[in-house]
């Protein structure tokens, strides 16, 4: 009987107390630059959340995606039973093969899917790059540039392609019933996040612990910024940056782009937003 205990015990995921890692129950697999880690942050208020703090790029990257399960446990805080693990990779919703792969680890996990107006999330998705190209003096092109080819709007451009939800929620789709993801606002969990935040709690089935008194705007940041246990978060300075120019015209294109995918990702989630 020892015997077996000590085995055990040897094998079991590092723990403290009666705490171990677990996979995630919940993960929120994007959208890219819409606001995926104010919202794992603000999930993480929650007493009965524990939150992997890194982005694991478990399931979009075969690198890791070969070093199994137990791997992808081992990334996971420790957490109490009873606690929900979530984990958020926003690389998840547009790589081809992560649905497939997150339905084989588990079926009935949920999945959180924060939005955004596709055409800013596009510009922050180009002021990212720009950022990390210009912080490496490596060179950039303009976002005009890369967005219009002979005057009108290129598809092929990867930032645009991340922006039409309907094709990649499409995929999850196939995988996962309509029920089983959650669809957050992003510009509304800006403005004000504790509605946000209260319809998450109840997706996630966890009782309401997240109050409005954990949130206070911060006017130097332009942000909400989170309040717990006498602590004070705001999220860092990648987030909120001033976007890279856009004409009008090209913004007008954009949005006209834009229309039909943005129809077709509403009558997927049935609901719609006043997107531009
Ligand atoms: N409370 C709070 N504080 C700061 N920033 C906030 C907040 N809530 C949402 N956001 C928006 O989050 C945007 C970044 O999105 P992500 O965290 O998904 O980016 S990333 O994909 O992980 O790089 C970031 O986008 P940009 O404004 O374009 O930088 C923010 O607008």
């Amino acid at each position: 009987q020892l015997h077996v205990c000590l085995r055990e015990l040897r094998s079991a995921t590092p723990s403290s107390g009666n705490a171990t890692q677990r996979l995630p129950g919940a993960i929120i697999i994007g959208v890219r630059k819409a606001g995926t880690r104010a919202l794992l942050e603000m999930l993480n208020l929650h007493p009965d959340v524990e939150v992997a703090k890194a982005e694991v790029h478990y399931f979009n990257l075969d690198e890791n995606y070969r070093r199994g399960l137990d791997w992808y446990r081992a990334q996971m805080p420790l957490s109490r039973p009873g606690q929900l693990t979530v984990e958020k990779t926003p690389g998840y919703f547009t790589a081809p093969l992560a649905p497939g792969r997150v339905r084989r680890m588990d079926g009935s996990v949920r999945l959180l899917l924060i939005v955004r107006d596709p055409a800013e999330r596009l510009v922050s998705d180009y002021t990212q790059v720009l950022h990390n190209r210009q912080q490496r003096h490596k060179p950039y092109q303009p976002l005009e540039e890369l967005l219009l080819r002979q005057g009108r709007i290129d598809p092929g451009y990867k930032a645009l392609q991340r922006s039409l939800y309907h094709q990649h929620l499409g995929r999850w789709l196939a995988h996962f019933p309509r029920e089983q993801v959650h669809i957050v606002d992003g510009e509304a969990l800006i403005r004000d996040p504790f509605p946000e935040l209260r319809r998450a709690e109840r997706f996630l089935e966890l009782p309401p612990r997240i109050s409005p008194s954990n949130f206070y705007f911060n006017a130097t940041k332009g942000f909400y910024c989170l309040l717990s246990a006498g602590h004070d978060k705001c999220l860092d300075e990648s987030k909120g940056r001033p976007h890279a120019p856009l004409s009008a015209a090209a913004l007008r294109d954009l949005c006209r782009f834009f229309r039909e995918p943005n129809r077709r990702f509403f009558n997927m989630v049935g609901r719609s937003f006043s997107w531009c």
